[in-house]
């Protein structure tokens, strides 16, 4: 690595007087002071939600299976995020942990400042009655068949000992079933309710007692489009008129394509995420952008794009080289990037995208820059990845690489 020309320093090492991206001199300094911070412990964690390293094997008949290897993921208080990824990758067993059913094996997980490591039975008990609340996929497993809708979702909050009696039970019940669309279903049981109906009065039961964050795992799983669309409605509903932060595993494209966030998990790692944002266009239009980034973790490891790994036959080593502005990925023993062109040019000092992929609305994140995406062709540098693919892992911190 090389670096060039230093000046005075801002009290967060940068240069003061800089106004355009940091040289090298001020990135060295920035990791410095990272450094420092994370050695004196000031380096915490925050969000509503926080894995960090989280770790969940499974044994059984002498066999392991790691289900979470380090995962890492924070979703901050009133988001609404999508978990997408192989059969397999981990999804379910993430969601049962932060909604306090399977204690993890190592790692940290906490949910609204509940250290999901270190419950007790009862604080255990009360986190998943106050604090975490639930859909599952399947509609018999969310509802008592012998209650009707509006007595469902007044269950909860008699378990819970919700103060104001029945007549205050049955009001917040009503008025929860009038936001999820099923105000006149309030008195039908489930078999009289249909799968989308079932799902959102399940969306009912599971905020009655005003939860902080509310899982839903495949909620819209045994539904067709249409009324899976009614339920992603109701649960975007409770998100934006409760603020409940809401975390939901899906295989639907519909629902994920919907959302501001797409976390993509792969061999128990959060491996990439979508981010959406509206912006308003040269032509004053209201236009949906799209931009894919890889995730780094704390210790700066990510995961290389199989695309990417595949167009310059990277194996077993890389050259890192920071630039001001990015980091050059280069084959160890020169290849098809000895002659040039770093194989991510993303300005990662702002937290850029990592292949600069921009989407608009219109076409669809069919087009280009979801996890879900095909690769570009011929496998190029520059394009979007599939969720499934294989990966290179890069760490970055001890700048080993490899
Ligand atoms: N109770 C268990 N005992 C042993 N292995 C398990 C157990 N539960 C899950 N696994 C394994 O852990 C890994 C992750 O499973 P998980 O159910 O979390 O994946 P998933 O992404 O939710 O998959 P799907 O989309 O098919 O539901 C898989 O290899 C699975 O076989």
């Amino acid at each position: 690595m090389t670096t060039t020309a230093s000046g005075s320093t801002g009290t967060d090492g940068t240069r003061p007087d800089a106004t355009g991206p940091p040289d090298l001199a001020d990135l060295h300094r920035r990791a410095a002071r990272r450094a420092a911070e994370r050695a004196g412990g000031q380096d915490r964690l925050r969000g509503h939600i926080v894995c960090d390293g989280l770790v969940r094997i499974y044994r059984s008949d002498g066999v392991e299976v790691v289900a979470l290897q380090g995962l890492d993921l924070v979703i901050d208080r009133g988001e609404l995020v999508a978990i997408v990824g192989a059969s397999g990758s981990g999804k379910s067993t993430l969601l049962n942990i932060l909604s306090g059913l399977d204690t993890p094996t190592a790692g940290i997980a906490r949910v609204a400042d509940y250290d999901l490591l270190a419950l007790s039975a009862r604080r255990r008990l009360s986190y998943r009655r106050q604090v975490a609340g639930f859909v599952w996929q399947q509609t018999s497993r969310n509802l008592l068949p012998y209650l009707t809708a509006v007595e469902n979702v007044e269950l909860p909050m008699r378990l819970a000992g919700r103060r104001g009696g029945r007549r205050a039970r049955r009001e917040r019940a009503r008025e929860l079933l009038e936001l999820v669309g099923l105000g006149p279903g309030a008195h039908r049981r489930p078999e009289q309710l249909s799968g989308g109906e079932q799902q959102r009065c399940a969306v009912a039961v599971a905020v009655a007692n005003d939860p902080e964050v509310l899982f839903a795992d495949e909620p819209t799983g045994e539904l067709d489009e249409a009324t899976g669309a009614e339920v992603f409605a109701a649960l975007r509903m409770i998100n934006a008129e409760l603020g409940v932060t809401v975390v939901v595993v899906t295989h639907d494209h519909a629902v994920a394509d919907q959302v501001r966030r797409t976390v993509a998990i792969r061999d128990g790692r959060t491996a990439s995420e979508v981010r959406r944002t509206a912006r308003v266009g040269a032509d004053g239009a209201t236009e949906l952008v799209s931009e894919e980034y890889a995730v780094l973790d704390r210790t700066g490891r990510m995961q290389l794009p199989a695309a990417f790994v595949d167009a310059l036959a990277l194996r077993d080593r890389v050259r890192l080289d920071l630039a001001p502005d990015h980091v050059e990925v280069r084959p160890a023993n020169g290849g098809p990037a000895a002659d040039g062109g770093p194989v991510n040019s993303g300005p990662a000092a702002d937290g850029g995208p990592v292949n600069g992929d921009r989407v608009t609305d219109g076409g669809g994140p069919a087009d280009g820059g979801t996890v879900d995406d095909d690769p570009p062709e011929g496998g190029q540098p520059g394009g979007s990845w599939r969720d499934g693919d294989r990966r290179g892992d890069v760490a970055g911190r001890d700048g080993a690489g490899a």
